[in-house]
């Protein structure tokens, strides 16, 4: 029997794997608050979106105030923390998450791409190009992407395929 005593889980995972779908239901099953980082770091920076903040700033700026805010929440209890599909790539968010309890959702690319081209790419600068064919799109940078961080997400404690 594994028991939580209150230590947050992070959902960890690919663009549209489903961290802040799963994780809303899953904090409110628990009893837990939620919290998604992409929205924590976009208060911490003033800006209304993750897109404003890549094209203002820059992705690395982005991935500084994601540690940050990952820092941050690995100091609290009860959390649940859907993580930006990126934070698996730098080793000192999983310093923060190994506080806590790390669940990647790991969802095939084809129902990703599927995800994604029903929802739309603004919200996602690293997939959002214009494209006569945005499944076949999303699911060529979701390779890529997914074959740069597969090795970082079997780092987390748990995988529900
Ligand atoms: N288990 C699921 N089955 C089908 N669609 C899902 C599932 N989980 C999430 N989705 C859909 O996929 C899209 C991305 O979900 P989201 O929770 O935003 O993913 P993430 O936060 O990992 O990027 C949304 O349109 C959502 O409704
Ligand atoms: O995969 C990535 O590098 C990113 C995923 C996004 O979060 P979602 O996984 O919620 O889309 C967001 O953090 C940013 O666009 C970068």
């Amino acid at each position: 029997m594994f028991h939580l005593n209150g230590r947050c889980i992070y959902l960890v995972g690919m663009m549209g794997s489903g961290k802040s779908t799963v994780g809303k239901i899953l904090a409110e099953v628990l009893g837990y608050s939620f919290f998604d980082s992409d929205n924590l770091v976009e208060q911490a920076v003033g800006m209304s979106s993750v897109a404003q903040i890549f094209k203002i700033h820059s992705e690395a700026f982005f991935r500084e105030n994601e540690s940050n805010v990952l820092r941050d929440l690995s100091s609290m209890r009860r959390l649940v923390v859907a993580t930006g599909g990126g934070a698996v790539i730098r080793p000192i968010n999983w310093n923060y998450m190994k506080k806590g309890l790390s669940v990647w959702l790991d969802v095939p690319l084809d129902a990703l791409a599927k995800r994604i081209a029903q929802v739309g790419t603004a919200s996602r600068p690293l997939l959002d190009q214009p494209s006569d064919d945005p499944y076949t799109a999303a699911f060529t940078k979701l390779s890529m992407l997914a074959e740069q961080r597969v090795e970082a997400c079997a780092n987390a404690d748990a995988r529900v395929s």
